[in-house]
C-alpha cells in the first residue's frame, strides 16, 4: 500500500496540476474530506491531509483525527516528521484503521505535552515533543485519541 501525504494545499494542487488558491494553512474539515475524496477517487493510494483536523481516506472511508496543537505548524518539518512515522508505521499497517492510528502518534503526544508544566512557547513545545515521542505508550494512544468516521452522504 501507498500513502500520499500534504496539508490540504499541497494535495489540492497534486488534485489540479496547479499551484493551490487554497493558502498554506488552509484547515477547512469540509475542504479537507472534499479533497480526499476526489483524490482517492483518481489515486489507488491512501491519502493523509494533514492540518489542524488530519483526514485520512482509503477507497471507501474517511476517517479524522482531532488532536494536535497549533504549535505543531509553529515548528517547521512537522510534515516531515509525521511522514517518517506514517513510513514507519505503514510497514506494520494492512488496513487504514490501523494507519489512522499512527497518524495520531504525533498529535496525540502534542495534547499530552501540552498538558506538562515545561512547554512555554514553541521551541519548549518541540523539546518536550521529542521526548514524549519516545515515551508514548500504547495505552495514551488509545485513551487521548480523537478519531471520528466522517458519514458520507451517498450518492
Ligand atoms: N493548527 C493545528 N492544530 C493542530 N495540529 C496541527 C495544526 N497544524 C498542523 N497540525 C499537525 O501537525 C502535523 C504536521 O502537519 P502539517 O499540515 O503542518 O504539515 P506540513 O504543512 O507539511 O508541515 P511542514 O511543511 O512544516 O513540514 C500533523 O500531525 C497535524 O495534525
Ligand atoms: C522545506 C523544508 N526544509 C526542511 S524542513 C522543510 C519543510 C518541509 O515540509
Amino acid at each position: 500500500m501507498q500513502v500520499i501525504r500534504g496539508n490540504l494545499s499541497e494535495i489540492a494542487a497534486l488534485l489540479t496540476g496547479e499551484q493551490s488558491h487554497l493558502g498554506i494553512d488552509s484547515t477547512s474539515e469540509a475542504d479537507s474530506v472534499k479533497t480526499a475524496l476526489k483524490f482517492a477517487a483518481q489515486s489507488k493510494a491512501w491519502v493523509v491531509i494533514s492540518g489542524k483536523v488530519d483526514t485520512i481516506r482509503d477507497g471507501q472511508q474517511v476517517f479524522q483525527i482531532t488532536n494536535g496543537h497549533p504549535f505543531l505548524a509553529k515548528n517547521v518539518g512537522m510534515g516531515d516528521a509525521l511522514d517518517g512515522i506514517l513510513a514507519l508505521g505503514l510497514a506494520h499497517c494492512t488496513m487504514i484503521e490501523e494507519l489512522v492510528k499512527v497518524a495520531a502518534i504525533l498529535p496525540v503526544a502534542a495534547d499530552l505535552v501540552m498538558e506538562e508544566d515545561k512547554v512555554q512557547g514553541p521551541a519548549s513545545f518541540k523539546m518536550a515533543l521529542m521526548d514524549k515521542l519516545t515515551n508514548l505508550s500504547d495505552q495514551e494512544l488509545l485513551d487521548f485519541a480523537h478519531i471520528r468516521k466522517v458519514e458520507l452522504a451517498r450518492s
